[in-house]
């Protein structure tokens, strides 16, 4: 090669590097040039620099420039931020690698795991504007010089893969290929994997729609059956290949005479269709279902979407023909050699699938104590939302999934509590399912892991860490915490002690009679309760009484009924350790005014305790109202809702945080969340929500409903009832029939690989 100095071999290894075309071909030059560099890819701190110092090659430079662009942003903070950190990325699928690269220049260790030992994906994927820009960024066209020429928007899976891994080793992660995650127990397979010695405080699952870790939930969200069809045939890249015109969308309410022939000739009836040229020609279509089952493509009709397109009832053969037809009719005839690429299976390259329904993650992070040590999880690409293929929004919701994530770790290799790290990634994933190409910030060249320089309006605190208790463990064993724990004891104890019939001990039964309840009350309020009134045997008026009194004067509502705490067999030990913790600091504001004690007691518990994520679920919403002198006397028979503002969504009754469950932002009771038609009882990661009518159902009624809600004579209903189901806020609102049929089909395989 001309512009390689022949006397140096390490310029020649890295052009082999830049234009490889395999995973392995990557890899093994990668390690070639490491070798001969004498580079250590596993120094990931310095490799980077180490790499442009020792390969002097102008067309390195030209890669370094790019890079070090990327690099210099201050979010990296010149690759410090995440120093310590260590993650581990499952999946080398295009968000896995994307969200490795930004891990990489906050400069933490990464190791990516993929148990494919091949990039073999042909079909084609669409690229929002910002994704390509994005891509430049990242020097995408040095090692794709096809990258996105002219009006292009779209590229292989494949290719897409090969960009990012070889930018990820550049930069230092660490990429195992035919190695699989097998959950916590099981860790890797092969199980002797040298990756599976990697000691790490971040997870992030990129794996895909089929790959989600324990600990996260999802929903399920149906729409109207649709049945998607890809195929990718050879591209010979001869002449007259290049003169097929693609069709970037092309839907039945447009072209009626293009769908009405195909139909006539070919009986394969349509909704829509798209075609790339990229690698291979790749086609992706709706299908009837009426003209599968004529065309003996799908041997029966069944109404479950599984079975209808379940491999024993899908004639292969047939299926070839009515894609190769469909392909053939809609170039025009005049794609000339029309064999069928192969898959990875080695298999003619044609899939159907049901795309009617998507899987969403209800959290998009939590935190898990793993090896005694905090464990940050995140989900990024398909396994956190699946793209909905009508929308194209694969990658590029993908990426700004990924780069939320990075957001995520940055905070996290801050130190930031916990809980705000996870309170801040779902406060931003809220945003991402209604992002659209048009809604986004327009000033791509501004992009960054930061959120507010992509999202329009982004609220880093809509979510609040008491929400989110259940995605924080709690630690209930660290040495702070115990410390504080005993405190609190102490405190209590202090200012109980010398009233009758109460001996406080513990932080559990203790408290049981409510009598040591009413005794704090009344050292630092004694005119708020006479003691002599109360009976060690009346322990349900006690409690409420002393519920009542705390709720009203310090704002901190119970967190258990008065019943309960009297007789429930085990009394939750953190939570009466958060519940008094909040009186403490409420009447530390404060020193007793009279009574039987002076003085205050412990420092800040809750300081502690947050340090340890012993959770914040327990802690009022509102600011905790200093003590003030009581004009009125409390009625010690004052309704328990009377100043409840969690009422259940279901039964509008109380629900105390011990027994409430929430999703969809609504509070609820276990026992009320049940289908609004049959009166099932739900699952939190089983459900459908109708934004419509604001009501829960059960798999079953789900469809049901969906099908009384369809409108016969607006066809196109359905689909906004659909897209509304699926958060797809702006469609919702259009209020014409023809500008929303317009939108549901010009989109609808548009950018199809999504
Ligand atoms: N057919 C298509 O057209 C597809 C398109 N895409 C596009 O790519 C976009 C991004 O996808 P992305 O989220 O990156 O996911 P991908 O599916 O592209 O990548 C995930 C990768 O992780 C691998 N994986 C899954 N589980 C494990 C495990 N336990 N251990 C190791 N590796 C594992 C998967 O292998 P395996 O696949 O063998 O499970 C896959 O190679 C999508 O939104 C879509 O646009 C993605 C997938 C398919």
């Amino acid at each position: 090669m001309v512009n390689q100095d022949p006397t140096n071999p390490s310029h020649a290894l890295f052009d082999q590097f830049v234009q490889s075309q395999t995973c392995k071909e990557v890899q093994r030059t990668f390690s070639e040039l490491c070798h001969h560099l004498q580079l250590d890819p596993r120094d990931y701190q310095s490799f980077y620099t180490k790499l442009k110092e020792r390969l002097n090659y102008w067309k390195a430079k030209a890669l370094w420039i790019k890079l070090d662009k990327r690099a210099q942003h201050q979010d990296y903070q010149q690759g410090k931020v995440c120093a310590k950190t260590k993650c581990l990325v499952l999946g080398a699928g295009p968000c896995g690698l994307r969200t490795a690269i930004e891990l990489a220049l906050l400069g933490a260790q990464v190791v990516v795991l993929e148990k494919r030992d091949s990039f073999s994906r042909n079909n084609v994927l669409h690229l929002w504007p910002y994704t390509i820009y994005d891509l430049r960024g990242l020097a995408a066209k040095k090692f794709y010089g096809k990258f996105c020429t002219g009006a292009l928007d779209h590229i292989s899976i494949r290719q897409l893969q090969l960009i990012l891994l070889k930018v990820s080793l550049l930069l230092g992660v660490e990429v195992h290929t035919g190695v699989e995650f097998k959950g916590w127990m099981a860790e890797l397979f092969p199980d002797d994997h040298p990756a599976g010695k990697f000691q790490f405080d971040v997870f992030i699952s990129a794996g895909g729609g089929r790959f989600v870790p324990d600990g996260f939930r999802w929903k399920e969200l149906r729409g109207k059956l649709a049945i998607g069809i890809t195929c990718n045939f050879i591209n010979h890249h001869s002449a007259a290949e290049a003169q097929v015109a693609e069709i970037s969308g092309v839907a039945r309410i447009y072209n009626q005479k293009f769908f009405q022939d195909l139909l006539t000739e070919k009986g394969i009836d349509l909704e829509n269709i798209v075609y790339y040229k990229d690698a291979t020609h790749y086609f992706v279509m709706t299908a009837k279902k009426k003209s599968l089952l004529k065309m003996g493509v799908i041997k029966q009709d069944f109404s479950d979407a599984n079975q209808l397109l379940g491999q024993a009832n899908v004639d292969q053969d047939a299926l070839l023909r009515y894609a190769h037809g469909a392909a053939h009719f809609s170039t025009g005839h005049r794609l000339p050699n029309m064999q069928f690429a192969l898959n990875h299976a080695g298999q003619p390259d044609v899939a159907m699938f049901d795309f009617t329904c998507m899987h969403r993650a209800e959290n998009a992070s939590l935190v898990r104590e793993r090896k005694g040590k905090k464990l940050l999880m995140g989900l990024v690409g398909d396994c956190l939302v699946e793209p909905f293929w009508p929308l194209g929004t694969g990658i590029a919701r993908g990426f700004l999934a990924a780069f939320d994530t990075a957001w995520m770790v940055r905070s996290w290799g801050k130190g930031k509590p916990h809980l705000e790290v996870v309170a801040e990634r779902e406060s931003i994933y809220q945003l991402l399912s209604q992002t659209t190409p048009e809604n986004i910030n327009k000033n791509y060249s501004a992009f960054s892991i930061d959120p507010a320089t992509r999202y329009q309006h982004v609220n880093l605190n809509s979510i609040k860490a008491n929400q989110l208790q259940h995605l924080v463990p709690m630690c209930v064993h660290g040495p702070d915490s115990v410390g504080a724990f005993e405190e609190l004891l102490k405190w209590c104890q202090q200012h109980t002690a010398g009233y009758d019939r109460v001996k406080v001990k513990d932080l559990t039964q203790s408290w049981r009679s409510g009598l040591a309840l009413c005794a704090l009350i009344n050292t630092f309020r004694p005119h708020l309760i006479d003691m002599s009134s109360l009976k060690e045997s009346d322990s349900v008026h006690n409690n409420q009484l002393a519920f009542s009194l705390l709720e009203g004067e310090l704002g901190i509502p119970p967190i258990i009924s008065a019943s309960d705490m009297a007789t429930k067999e085990q009394i939750d030990k953190l939570s009466m350790v958060l519940y008094l913790t909040q009186i403490h600091d409420a009447f530390n504001e404060r020193t007793p005014t009279s009574g039987k004690h002076q003085g205050n007691g412990c420092h800040t518990f809750i300081e502690v305790l947050f340090k340890y994520d012993c959770c914040s679920q327990f802690l009022c919403s509102q600011p905790v109202a200093p003590l003030s002198a009581p004009e009125v006397t409390p009625d010690p028979e004052l309704s328990p809702t009377s100043m409840n503002n969690e009422e259940c969504y279901f039964c509008g009754q109380r629900v105390f945080v011990l027994e409430r469950i929430s999703t969809e932002g609504k509070f609820f009771h276990r026992s009320c969340f049940t289908c609004q038609q049959c009166g099932t009882t739900l699952r939190l990661g089983r459900y459908t929500f109708s934004q419509h009518t604001g009501k829960f159902y059960c798999e079953l009624h789900s469809e049901q409903i969906e099908n009384k809600e369809q409108s016969p004579s607006v066809k196109v209903g359905l689909s906004v009832l659909s897209l509304s189901r699926w958060e797809m806020k702006p469609f919702c609102c259009i209020p014409c029939c023809q500008l929303v049929a317009q939108l549901v089909c010009t989109e609808q395989l548009r950018t199809a690989s999504g």
